[in-house]
């Protein structure tokens, strides 16, 4: 369950990636606000920023990415358990009553870095299972970041704790001595979430963590997951393109459309009334198991090239609602109106000095009908 306590603070992040024939414009003056325990879906078509934004946080691109600007505002707290004592040691907010307040991820330094990785943030990255090195047992792959990361663990405890890990991630104790070729294609997953969270991070990043499994699995890996989240409150940055893998996992949804975020709100506010019309073609372009049955229509042509974004919204070429304004004026996020409690849209549709009439969830359904039905005529 997320608590109102903010845990991170992304404000007006961009990416470039430098190319010798301009730059891309991977990520654009993206902003949102992580409480602590919070699952947020970040999700958009290939291509869309996802992993770079989430990778930019974590401070983990290399050149030619490069951060153009921004913050990435984290709020440490002391762990109980004293896991993150290295960490405010190095930030210098040991010392008793010590004001702890938000640190910029961006401006830290190099040894402050290695002790925020793993102890308050870790990643489990795409395809992340064929990442376990494949001549070492699972076991001391857990120990190994133990043993680095949390030196003061003698091997006894590193040891109790690898078996505890892999027991919360539903691999019996005898797998610890398992060579990564021994264990099915979930259970590696599985081992590389247990190896994610063997310093008791506060903030997960997992990038399309389960996109190599079968539908069966998956669901397995995502119960679990989230159950993960609840016992221990941790954040959670769940990236992915495939809509339904959201529906039971998160708490908000946040989309990103030609680098920038174009939506934010609540899971339900976002299934049940998409504001912005990108968010309804790409809500409806998967099939859901609930709810009415629906024409499944997509969103046609492709998004813009990324080292010429359009003016305006950077959406306006495929928007079936487009207007005038939609071409010449760049929208920004911020609450529609009317006003759904926490939903944040980057669309003219809602700025009633610019529309008087905001269209309806039904309203967005009809034009995109017309379109696909104006491409067959074609
Ligand atoms: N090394 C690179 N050099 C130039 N452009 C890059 C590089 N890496 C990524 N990009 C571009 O940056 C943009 C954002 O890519 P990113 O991988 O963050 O998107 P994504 O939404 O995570 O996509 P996917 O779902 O396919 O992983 C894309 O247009 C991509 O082509």
């Amino acid at each position: 369950m997320s608590s109102r306590e903010v845990l991170l603070e992304v404000k007006d992040v961009s990416v470039d990636y430098s190319a010798s024939n301009g730059a891309v414009h991977a990520v654009d003056h993206a902003s949102f606000t992580l409480h602590r325990g919070e699952i947020i879906g970040l999700a958009g078509e290939s291509g869309s920023g996802k992993s770079t934004l989430a990778y930019a946080i974590a401070r983990l691109l290399r050149p030619p990415a490069m951060t153009t600007g921004g913050e990435v505002l984290y709020y440490p707290r002391v762990q109980q358990d004293g896991s993150n004592k290295a960490f405010l040691r190095a930030l210098k907010k040991d010392k008793a009553g010590a004001e702890l307040g938000p640190v910029d991820i961006l401006e830290l330094t190099p040894a402050q870095l290695r002790t925020f990785r793993w102890n308050e943030l870790s990643i489990v990255f795409q395809s992340a299972m064929n990442a376990l090195n494949p001549v070492m047992t699972v076991g001391k792959q857990i120990m190994d970041v133990l043993e680095v990361h949390q030196p003061s663990m003698g091997p006894d405890a590193r040891k109790k704790r690898a078996i505890e890990l892999l027991r919360r991630v539903g691999i019996a104790a005898d797998r610890l001595n398992s060579y990564p070729h021994e264990l099915s294609g979930g259970m590696r997953q599985r081992a590389t979430i247990a190896i994610a969270l063997a310093l008791n991070p506060e903030l997960i990043i997992m990038d399309e963590p389960t996109t190599a499994l079968d539908v069966v699995v998956q669901r397995e890996i995502l119960d679990m997951i989230s159950e993960l989240c609840q016992e221990f409150n941790m954040a959670l940055i769940f990236i992915t393109h495939d809509l339904s893998m959201l529906l039971e996992l998160v708490d908000r949804i946040a989309i990103m459309y030609a680098g920038r975020l174009i939506e934010m709100a609540d899971r339900d506010a976002m299934f049940e009334h998409p504001r912005h019309p990108y968010s309804y073609g790409l809500l409806n372009s998967f099939p859901r198991l609930h709810g009415p049955r629906r024409r499944m229509v997509g969103i046609p042509g492709s998004p813009p090239d990324l080292r010429n974004v359009p003016a305006g919204c950077p959406f306006h070429e495929r928007c079936p609602l487009a207007f005038e304004a939609c071409h010449t004026v760049r929208p920004s996020l911020q609450p529609a109106v009317p006003e759904i409690p926490g939903q944040l849209v980057s669309c003219h549709l809602y700025t009633p000095t610019l529309t008087p009439d905001m269209p309806s969830t039904a309203e967005l359904a009809a034009s995109y009908e017309a379109l696909a039905e104006r491409s067959k005529v074609r």
